[in-house]
């Protein structure tokens, strides 16, 4: 029986700057869902998005707020007997918010592997890898800061892959940019984010000019909405084309591959609704011949570990993984970090999601936080979101 649900907002601030087209973030707001139970089990599961309502059709605080309005007393009422009853009875009383679902899902398996005594890599699939190829984003807004941080990270062994975020300057800046860290660096990948921000026209020019420079992969260049685009750009270019934000819930990839809109599925737990559902669009893909890569939505160690027992199920990785969110944030949550070791993550091997979380610390920068939102209000929180993008 479920005895109490928290859901706890914890921001933490970043490294640096993280520069997108869409945002930048100098935190990383954390939703961390807390499910206890009669017979003293306990499971954490983490809901994150990017820049408040910049990246994503939900917030930290519209995921807070429908936990603990809608998916709470469901769950409460109805005492569902698993984590797979659990989210049966939420995909039929609750529509969309797959962050959210995400949340409640990871912590109801991390309950249901402690009490089987099972990682939950065993119980959504079972792992065929123990570890995973992490890349880092380089997203300083700074060429020569890029060189520099990607050297660093290869001298150190943590990375040798690297996604760049451009986007939001002009074509020509963004290109030179990119040759200059890919010409720096001739034996790491080198993928590019542009996170929607060209149009058709502007795609075939940005790709031409990045395909000749020797880039390796393309991030969903165009809208979300322009499928049809996405897999002009595909049919056309040698370099791999990659999806990221189209990539949703089961159906919508389901669709997505049977068209072949993409050479790569970004696949992210937060987007897909769920790691049931992640699993379900990892097999999918691989079916129908497109390429994976384990996609993150800049989460914390509880949603890292969770995505890392995904992507551990996949038959096929060809593109690695982008699981580096922890090491973006200036403090931990957990009481031992995730094993980041030669360039990779070891994906954890104990019972549920493996990881044990400080949750003394958790509640405190929970109570921190809410105190501060008291004093600015909310609305003020939005606008800063905003303000930082213009
Ligand atoms: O891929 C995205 O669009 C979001 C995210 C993942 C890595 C990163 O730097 O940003
Ligand atoms: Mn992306």
């Amino acid at each position: 029986m479920i005895r109490s649900i928290n859901t706890l907002l914890v921001p933490i601030p970043t490294i640096r700057a993280h520069k997108l087209a869409c945002t930048v973030m100098n935190e990383q707001v954390l939703v961390l869902v807390h499910i206890q139970t009669e017979d003293g089990y306990e499971g954490w599961g983490e809901a994150t998005t990017i820049g408040g309502l910049s990246y994503a059709d939900e917030s930290p605080h519209s995921i807070k707020t429908n936990i603990d309005t809608y998916f709470t007393p469901l769950l409460l009422k109805e005492q569902p007997a698993s984590a797979a009853k659990a989210m049966q009875l939420l995909n039929i009383h609750i529509n969309g918010n797959r962050f959210a679902k995400c949340a409640i899902e990871t912590a109801l398996l991390d309950i249901e592997g402690k009490r089987l005594n099972l990682p939950i890599s065993e119980l959504i699939g079972g792992r065929v890898r123990d570890r995973i190829e992490v890349a880092w984003t380089l997203a300083s807004g700074n060429t020569a800061t890029d060189i520099n941080e990607a050297k660093q990270m290869v001298a150190q062994n943590r990375h040798r892959i690297f996604k760049l975020k451009i986007g939001s300057r002009p074509i020509l800046d963004d290109v030179a940019h990119v040759l200059a860290i890919k010409q720096a660096l001739p034996n790491c990948r080198i993928t590019v984010d542009v996170n929607q921000a060209w149009t058709e026209l502007e795609a075939m020019k940005g790709i031409s000019l990045l395909q000749n420079g020797g880039v390796d992969l393309i991030e969903q260049p165009v809208s979300m909405r322009n499928k049809s685009a996405l897999k002009r750009l595909t049919e056309h270019f040698d370099v791999p084309i990659m999806a990221d934000e189209v990539v949703q819930d089961p159906q919508n990839a389901f669709q997505l591959a049977a068209d072949h809109c993409a050479d790569v599925f970004a696949v992210k737990i937060n987007q897909a609704g769920g790691l049931k559902a992640a699993c379900l669009i990892g097999q999918m893909a691989h079916l129908a011949g497109v390429e994976l890569y384990g996609g993150t939505m800049l989460e914390g160690p509880i949603g890292t570990a969770a995505s890392a027992h995904v992507f551990s199920t996949y038959p096929s990785l060809r593109f690695d993984t982008e699981l580096f969110g922890p090491l973006l944030l200036t403090e931990d949550v957990l009481a031992q970090p995730l094993d980041y070791q030669d360039f990779g993550l070891n994906v954890p091997t104990g019972a549920g999601l493996g990881i044990e979380v400080d949750s003394d610390k958790v509640y405190h920068y929970a109570k921190q936080a809410a105190a501060m939102l008291t004093t600015s209000s909310s609305l003020d929180y939005a606008s800063n979101a905003y303000s930082e993008t213009v």
